[in-house]
């Protein structure tokens, strides 16, 4: 349901001079499979969900998602298909702090479909157990609390695939297992495919796939790997 083929992605160093950062021949993902990405600092991971997510664009490559060619489109016409297809929860959630929760999670939806489905709104907050602050702002809400309003509004438009940026990252220790729960039991419900980039060992560790970045990927970008 996503292959991307012959990816390449370099960037610029600031002296100028070419920064290769991804050369991936193939890197498939089915639907409804779960996968967590790993692998070193600064091996490109984030850039590799950007590039998914169509937030940034590969120099070369083709990336078909449910049979749409994604790297031929136009801008808006890419915007159109990641707000239909793919939820993306960032590690510093990215709420829009203005709006409560539920509209949060709505304005997820307009993104997508157009239309508000309040409903399925509200059920997506109740799965993620917030029917009680639906009217909170993310000021007012805990930190994990916000990141659950995040995953409910990455679902809202019930994307075919998920993209997390280490989710738990900003996470207190006694709620990571929660939210990376939360995600998954989410995704199996919804039959939603789930890329997942985590630094824990112990996180990836309870997945049938785990891709580690440099197996994949041909590029080797000039960084000091460090260990977060
Ligand atoms: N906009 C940019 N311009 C120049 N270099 C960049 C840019 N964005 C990222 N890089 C570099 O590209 C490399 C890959 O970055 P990326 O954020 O994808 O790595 P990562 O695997 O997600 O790292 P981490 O695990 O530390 O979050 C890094 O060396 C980074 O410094």
């Amino acid at each position: 349901m996503l292959q991307l083929t012959n990816i390449k992605k370099s960037y610029r160093e600031p002296g100028g001079n070419p920064l290769p950062v991804l050369d991936i021949p193939s890197f498939r993902v089915e639907s409804a499979e779960q996968i967590a990405l790993v692998g070193r600092s600064g091996g490109g991971k984030t850039t590799l969900l950007h590039i998914i997510a169509g937030i940034t664009r590969a120099d070369s490559g083709s990336i078909v998602l449910d049979g749409l060619e994604l790297s031929q489109l136009s801008e808006p016409g890419l915007d159109k298909v990641r707000a239909q297809k793919i939820g993306y929860v960032f590690q510093t959630f990215n709420l829009l702090s203005g709006f409560s929760a539920l509209e949060n999670v709505l304005l997820g939806m307009t993104f997508g479909k157009g239309k508000y489905d309040s409903d399925r709104a509200r059920q997506l907050l109740a799965k993620v157990g917030l029917s009680h602050r639906l009217g909170h702002k993310p000021r007012q809400l805990s930190v994990g609390e916000q990141q659950r309003v995040a995953v409910a509004r990455a679902l809202a438009c019930k994307p075919s695939l998920l993209l997390a940026d280490e989710p738990t990252a900003n996470i207190d220790p006694r709620n990571q297992q929660h939210i990376i729960d939360l995600i998954r039991e989410s995704c199996r419900d919804e039959g939603v495919s789930l890329v997942i980039v985590t630094h824990s060992s112990e996180v990836a560790g309870q997945f049938t796939r785990i891709e580690r970045l440099e197996q994949i990927n041909r590029a080797i970008a000039d960084v000091v790997a460090t260990t977060k």
